[in-house]
């Protein structure tokens, strides 16, 4: 009879890396669902240890379970599934490794582990048979990766586009709202467990670089780290920026936008984090707070949206249990999930050669010329003008000015342009422009 219908099934041993905001809580999804767990897998799951760097912290977890023997942790006899998540490259690279080479199944929620070392960790996962998942690692708690690897593997994908930030979003959203400023704003994201370890991951767009190089990769079958992603993060954006944004019937958002670029019969992918004005109506604009939205567009299934919880510990741990339950009735039947897949080997597109379009909002000198002056920048860029609109007649006027699409490096080079000429007070806002009106 099937192990798992025997009712005696051999229990799945995990190591869990890391007992903080994540860590905690799938310690208590664990226990608190640990029958139904059973059930699901064919056979119970028992934590055989918890790595932390401190035993004497006060945390609500069985005591008796903690080491501070992460190394010895991972490649134990006793453990079957190494569950990470503390973050950071070393020394958990290395552990991961230890790990998936001496045949154990990893869970993590790393990533940026994931998106400079994903090529050596699947390596060493083909090299034992072993199962590397990581669901949480993108979207926190919404399915987005399964249907990547798996759902859609039949399908191609041509485009991922969505907020895979939860802390920027929290921010970006507040500020819009209520004018909130930015530290006050961060501060109680990380309250919320929100922000990594470091918020500057969050808000210099780190964090989003890492999850675009991982939806890359999964959606276009290719190798992207998140070095090839051009990245942006929303440090620079003011009130001014938001309030231009709402001038427009816009609001700001910082954007993951990966595509496939088919040029001259060539393809390539071009990946980019950026803060980018969004129409009030687009779907995206309607995400707030710490919720994450994805689009994925591909030729047969067309377009689909992906919305839900994209941080938080609770939620982040749902995503970390369906990975673990995953990899345990792999074990049980002795099967495995998805491995790598970048047989595509796709070059990435520079930012510059990448199409996109600005908003430009300009102090200017009111008087005759002014325009054709700005205009003939244009002009000579060959950045072609899709709304103009000036206001004012004092010696403060202002210009605002949305453009059709161009390549970013003409882009750049108008608006540094424009930026000396000497009717040119100040430029007070520019920001790239998606979704159409
Ligand atoms: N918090 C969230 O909303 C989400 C977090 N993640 C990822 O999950 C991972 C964990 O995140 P959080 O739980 O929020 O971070 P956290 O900072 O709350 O927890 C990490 C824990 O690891 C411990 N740790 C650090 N170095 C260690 C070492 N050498 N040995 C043992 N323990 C060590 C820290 O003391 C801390 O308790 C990170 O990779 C993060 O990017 C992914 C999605 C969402
Ligand atoms: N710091 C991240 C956590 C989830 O990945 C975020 O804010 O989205
Ligand atoms: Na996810």
């Amino acid at each position: 009879m099937p192990a798992e219908k025997s009712g005696a099934a051999k229990p799945i041993r995990v190591a869990l890396l890391g007992c903080g905001t994540v860590g905690t809580e799938v310690v208590r999804l664990l226990t608190d669902q640990a029958g139904e767990l059973t059930q699901r897998i064919g056979a119970p799951v028992e934590l055989a240890g918890i790595a932390v760097r401190r035993l004497n912290k006060e945390r609500d977890v069985p005591k008796e379970l903690l080491t501070t023997d992460a190394a010895g942790l991972v490649t134990s006899d006793d453990v079957d599934v190494v569950v990470e998540v503390i973050g950071g490259i070393e020394p958990t690279r290395t552990w991961l490794l230890d790990a998936l080479r001496s045949g154990k199944s990893v869970v993590t929620a790393n990533k940026a582990l994931l998106a400079e070392h994903a090529a050596d960790l699947f390596e060493a996962a083909d090299a034992s048979g072993a199962d590397l998942y990581f669901e949480a690692a993108v979207a926190g708690a919404i399915p987005l990766l399964r249907p990547l690897r798996e759902s859609l593997a039949g399908d191609r994908i041509t485009r991922v586009m969505g907020i895979v930030n939860g802390t920027t979003n929290f921010i970006l959203s507040a500020m819009d709202a209520t004018g909130a400023g930015y530290g006050e704003t961060l501060e109680e994201a990380s309250r919320l467990g929100y922000a990594e370890a470091d918020p500057t991951a969050d808000v210099d767009g780190f964090d989003a670089a890492s999850k675009a190089a991982i939806l890359a990769s999964l959606a276009f079958h290719t190798r992207v780290t998140a070095a090839d992603v051009h990245r942006e993060g929303i440090a620079q954006v003011s009130a001014a920026d938001i309030a231009a944004a709402k001038g427009l019937g816009r609001t700001v958002k910082l954007l993951a936008i990966c595509e496939r670029v088919v040029s001259d019969g060539t393809e390539s992918v071009a990946v980019r984090v950026h803060p980018a004005m969004i129409p009030r109506s687009h779907p995206l604009a309607s995400v707030n707070g710490a919720f994450n939205a994805v689009f994925v567009e591909a030729d047969a299934a067309g377009e689909m949206m992906f919305y839900g919880r994209g941080a938080g510990g609770a939620p982040t741990a749902s995503a970390v249990l369906g990975d673990l339950v995953a990899v345990a009735r792999n074990k049980v039947v002795s099967g495995r999930g998805p491995r790598e897949s970048a047989y595509a080997a796709l070059p990435v597109q520079p930012m510059g050669n990448t199409p996109t379009r600005y908003h430009i909002s300009l102090d200017v000198a009111d008087k005759p010329g002014v325009l054709s002056q700005v205009a003939a920048v244009f002009a000579e860029h060959d950045v072609s003008i899709a709304a103009v609109r000036q206001e004012g007649r004092t010696e403060d006027a202002s210009l605002v000015i949305v453009t059709h699409a161009a390549s970013d490096a003409a882009l750049r080079s108008t608006v540094d342009k424009i930026g000396g000429l000497p009717v040119v007070r100040e430029v007070v806002s520019v920001m790239r422009v998606e979704g159409a009106e």
